[in-house]
């Protein structure tokens, strides 16, 4: 079931969704999921200003990342390993222990993959952070992924090499091709989802994933099966419903 929350811009679609990351850090020890990309990165500047003003600790907080490249380094700039670091974790204080992003620096993907789901499955998820591919991808969840996926190695689609080439200088050769994403039925194991989406080229697939049938087609479409996801949008992402 979808509650569905329609903001002027994205400041207020930061804002939000920070409301329901607020409300989830008051447990004792959350367990956040956590995604990367642009939609994601004002809601990560509030929870830092949120630590820095109010002390809001994450001490106690296990976080666990959606997907990561296969190929690049914790070292390298466009690895989600070092995104996170950067637009998150590096201003908050939650252990590095704590941390959890899949390993695509190794030369077993396939290994990291079914190790990562298995320290995932030992934890429930309170709150999955998740942003939409233009494509209705959710984490790397590609068309075609089959609904029951767990965590596992996936090939990206030319869309979304070429729409994530923009964070490697606009060169779509130097996207890798390869993906560790948790899987569809991964991500639904969360108990509650807050999915960001602003900008037009989001609109098929958020009307996709609201109003369109559950298909592989549009991975996103799967969450219609959950029982709390709120979709926080700007007018652009929600033109269509
Ligand atoms: N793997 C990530 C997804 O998790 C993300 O949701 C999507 C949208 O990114 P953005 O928020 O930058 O539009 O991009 C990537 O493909």
């Amino acid at each position: 079931m979808f509650n569905i929350i329609v903001c002027k811009n994205y400041d207020e679609v930061s804002e939000q969704a920070f409301k329901l990351m607020k409300d989830i850090m008051r447990k004792e020890k959350p367990v956040l999921g956590l995604a990367t990309g642009s939609s994601p990165v004002g809601l990560y500047k509030l929870m830092i200003q949120d630590h820095k003003e109010n002390g809001t600790s994450y001490q106690n907080a296990l976080t666990f990342n959606l997907d990561e490249y296969v190929g690049l380094k914790h070292t390298d700039e466009q690895s989600y390993y070092y995104f996170m670091h950067e637009n998150l974790f590096d201003g908050i204080d939650c252990p590095e222990e704590n941390i959890h992003v899949p390993d695509g620096s190794t030369n077993d993907p396939e290994k990291a993959a079914a190790d990562y789901e298995t320290e995932l499955a030992k934890h429930t998820v309170d709150l999955q952070v998740l942003g939409i591919g233009s494509d209705g991808h959710i984490a790397f969840n590609e068309p075609g992924t089959p609904l029951d996926s767990v965590t596992h190695v996936t090939d990206l689609k030319e869309q979304t090499i070429s729409d994530n080439a923009r964070f490697f200088g606009g060169d779509k050769s130097k996207v890798p091709t390869k993906a560790i994403t948790q899987g569809l039925a991964s991500i639904m194991r969360a108990r509650k989802i807050v999915l960001i989406a602003t900008g037009a080229n989001k609109a098929d697939a958020v009307y996709g994933m609201i109003k369109g049938e559950v298909t592989t087609d549009c991975p996103a479409s799967i969450l219609q099966r959950h029982d709390d996801v709120t979709v926080v949008l700007d007018e652009a992402a929600a033109k269509r419903l």
